[in-house]
């Protein structure tokens, strides 16, 4: 007789005493499709997402501002390059994240993208099970739940896919990518090429806005070898965003993070000013927030941004996050201008591979301790 009906995502941990455990979690998906209508004791947060003061409200004028790509390239109107080059400073300084317009990726493949997305998610989770090789023992990718590090932990109400793009063949002897729809993976595939123009363009005008060497950060990127790992979250509708969180408050350990979202907006929040408040985000633009490498690579003249995600009761929502790193292979160094003190110093040299492995040991953290990996001592 089956004596575990119902439907979990598995994930494994090492617990404090050094023990392999397994914890098994809710699919958050199949809770709404069950019709709950409380919350579950698991995805309750010691401290209230909504209690104030944490959440602000923003003034008319607050907006992340649209930073237009096609102005940013080279060859541009040359005053129109300089204005949009100071407010893309301007808006990762104040926010850490910015919206980008004029991208060039084309509509057919953000709706190819968002079309199969939707249809992996749409099917049941017996078939998303199948659907994807490697499920269970599976630690931040395949089709489950992250950062999941002890029993007891407030659970996010979200449910993901995360896959590995590039480099090619370095999917970790995992079979991660769905069955189906069949299209998924070159759909997915299609998106991040494009999207990879948009960010070396980017990453480019970075450096260059700050006053470096245009190719301060883009020279540790390489076409066939940078990783490019995907990571598509889905937050149900919830019964009680007041109580819980799509995704704990955190930075991405990336250099530079690319996010789209659909169906719903205003799951997004940064940390500014001592407060929450909620990225007004409208259709059709994309986001782009800073990463912890890039706060590395730039010698904290721009600073990873600590985010969340909301959920919400009226609506569902789904953000596709591309996590753009160098190979992982490359040592990094702080970029620096001749004028800059030395002493002033705060980052030193790491690998990124040796960043990124002890940025997922750790995490979920309460701060951005990670980076205390590559403060100088
Ligand atoms: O859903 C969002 O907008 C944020 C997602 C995010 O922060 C992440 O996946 O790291
Ligand atoms: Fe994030």
């Amino acid at each position: 007789m089956a004596t575990d009906v119902g439907c979990f995502h598995e994930a494994s941990f090492i617990d404090q005493d050094g023990v392999v455990r397994t914890s098994k979690m809710p699919v958050v998906q199949e809770l709404m499709r069950q019709g709950l209508t409380h919350l579950p004791d698991r995805f309750k947060r010691a401290v209230q997402p909504s209690s104030p003061p944490l959440t602000g409200t923003l003034a008319e004028s607050d907006h992340v501002p649209f930073i237009n790509v096609s102005k940013l390239r080279v060859g541009s109107e040359p005053m129109d390059r300089v204005q949009e080059l100071a407010k893309l400073v301007h808006s990762v300084k104040e926010w850490g994240v910015f919206l980008v317009t004029e991208h060039g990726i084309p509509s057919h493949v953000l709706d190819g993208v968002k079309n199969t997305v939707k249809g992996f998610f749409g099917l049941s989770f017996e078939e998303k099970k199948g659907s994807v090789g490697s499920y269970a023992n599976v630690d931040n990718m395949g089709y489950g739940r992250s950062f999941v590090k002890s029993e007891n932990q407030p659970l996010d109400w979200v449910d993901r896919l995360a896959m590995q793009v590039s480099p090619k063949g370095s999917d970790q002897g995992l079979n991660v990518w769905p069955q189906r729809p069949a299209n998924f993976r070159q759909e997915v595939e299609k998106y991040a090429e494009e999207a990879r123009k948009v960010l070396d363009e980017l990453l480019q005008a970075l450096a260059e806005a700050l006053l470096l060497e245009r190719d301060a950060f883009y020279k540790y990127f390489d076409p066939a070898e940078s990783e490019v790992k995907v990571r598509i979250n889905f937050y149900p509708r919830c019964p009680r965003p007041d109580l819980a969180l799509g995704l704990a408050p955190h930075s991405d350990a990336s250099v530079l993070t690319f996010i789209m979202q659909f169906e719903s907006g205003g799951g997004l929040q940064v940390y500014k000013n001592n407060k929450w408040v909620t990225v007004p985000w409208p259709k059709e633009t994309l986001l782009v927030n800073i990463g912890d490498l890039l706060e590395i690579m730039s010698g904290g003249k721009l600073q990873s941004t600590w985010h969340r995600a909301a959920t919400q009761s009226h609506a569902e929502r789904y953000s596709l996050v591309l996590f753009y790193n160098p190979p992982s292979s490359v040592d990094i160094e702080p970029a620096w201008r001749e004028d800059e003190d030395e002493d002033k110093r705060v980052y030193k040299k790491v690998n990124v591979g040796e960043y990124v492995k002890n940025f997922y040991k750790i995490a979920p953290t309460p701060g951005k301790d990670a980076l205390e990996f590559a403060k100088v001592c």
